[in-house]
């Protein structure tokens, strides 16, 4: 099957050195994929350049099927194209609750024709229980998000980012500051998102990437340095190699 992206052979360079050197990535319409590597693989500068925050010097990329010039989408229209992104500080409107913050989300639709589709609030309101179902907080609709547990406030960005329909989810370290339960929680919303669409986690935390039970890339001085399950890439010599710093 097509996959929905593919990166082949890209490369950047800051000031002559080589964050990504000759990347190739694909992921398919509904896949759950782990990254990960030592600090300074490239992990963020890699997601920057599926995001068009970074322009590649070289190499292709390809969106559903249509090849995408390197410099010709800016950030936004990736955004609208259906790119979401989630960093790892969550971003949410403390102020508002819960259910306000998913209605600003589904008011803010960046898909393109989005503006012209009027909706009543009742069907926002639907929309937003099936939302708040989706990252486990029906409980909490009428709860200000700033009263909300730091692994609450990461469901609810995450929910905020699915309003938006997005067809491939970029994740950097969802795990990171969240109890056993947050993590638990938080590997089901991931999982159950993938189901429609492409999911690449970002994640440092080994358990957590077991736990995700997904296909597992690691990079390495801005390549990709092994793939295949997370037993596979653990047990490869390179990979050892790497983390144990020979
Ligand atoms: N704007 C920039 N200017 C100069 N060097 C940069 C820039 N962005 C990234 N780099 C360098 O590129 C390399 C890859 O960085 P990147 O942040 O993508 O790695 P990472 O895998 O996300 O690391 P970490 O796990 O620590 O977040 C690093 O050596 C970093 O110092």
């Amino acid at each position: 099957m097509n996959p929905l992206l593919e990166v082949s052979g890209v490369s950047v360079s800051f000031d002559g050195f080589r964050a990504i050197n000759n990347l190739s990535f694909r992921i398919g319409r509904a896949e759950l994929r782990a990254i990960i590597g030592p600090n300074g693989a490239g992990k963020t500068t890699f997601m920057d350049i599926v995001t068009g925050k970074t322009a590649p010097d070289s190499g292709s990329i390809t969106w559903d099927g249509s090849r995408r010039s390197v410099f010709a989408r800016s950030e936004a229209r990736i955004a609208r194209e259906g790119i979401g992104r989630k960093f790892q500080k969550p971003t949410v409107f403390e102020e508002q609750t819960v259910q306000e913050n998913l209605l600003l989300a589904l008011k803010a639709d960046r898909r393109p024709l989005a503006v012209l589709r009027y909706r009543p609030f009742r069907q926002h309101l639907a929309r937003i229980e099936e939302l708040a179902g989706e990252v486990g907080l029906s409980n909490a609709l009428q709860r200000r998000a700033g009263e909300l547990s730091h692994g609450q406030k990461q469901w609810l960005e995450i929910g905020m980012l699915l309003a938006q329909e997005p067809r491939l989810l970029l994740v950097d370290e969802p795990a990171a500051g969240m109890t056993l339960e947050e993590r638990e929680q938080t590997t089901a919303i991931l999982v159950a998102a993938a189901k429609t669409r492409a999911v690449v986690v970002v994640e440092h935390d080994m358990d957590f990437v077991r736990r995700l039970n997904c296909r597992v890339t690691v990079l390495h001085e801005g390549a990709v340095l092994a793939e295949g399950s997370l037993d596979h890439v653990t047990a490869d010599r390179a990979v050892i190699d790497v983390y144990l710093g020979r």
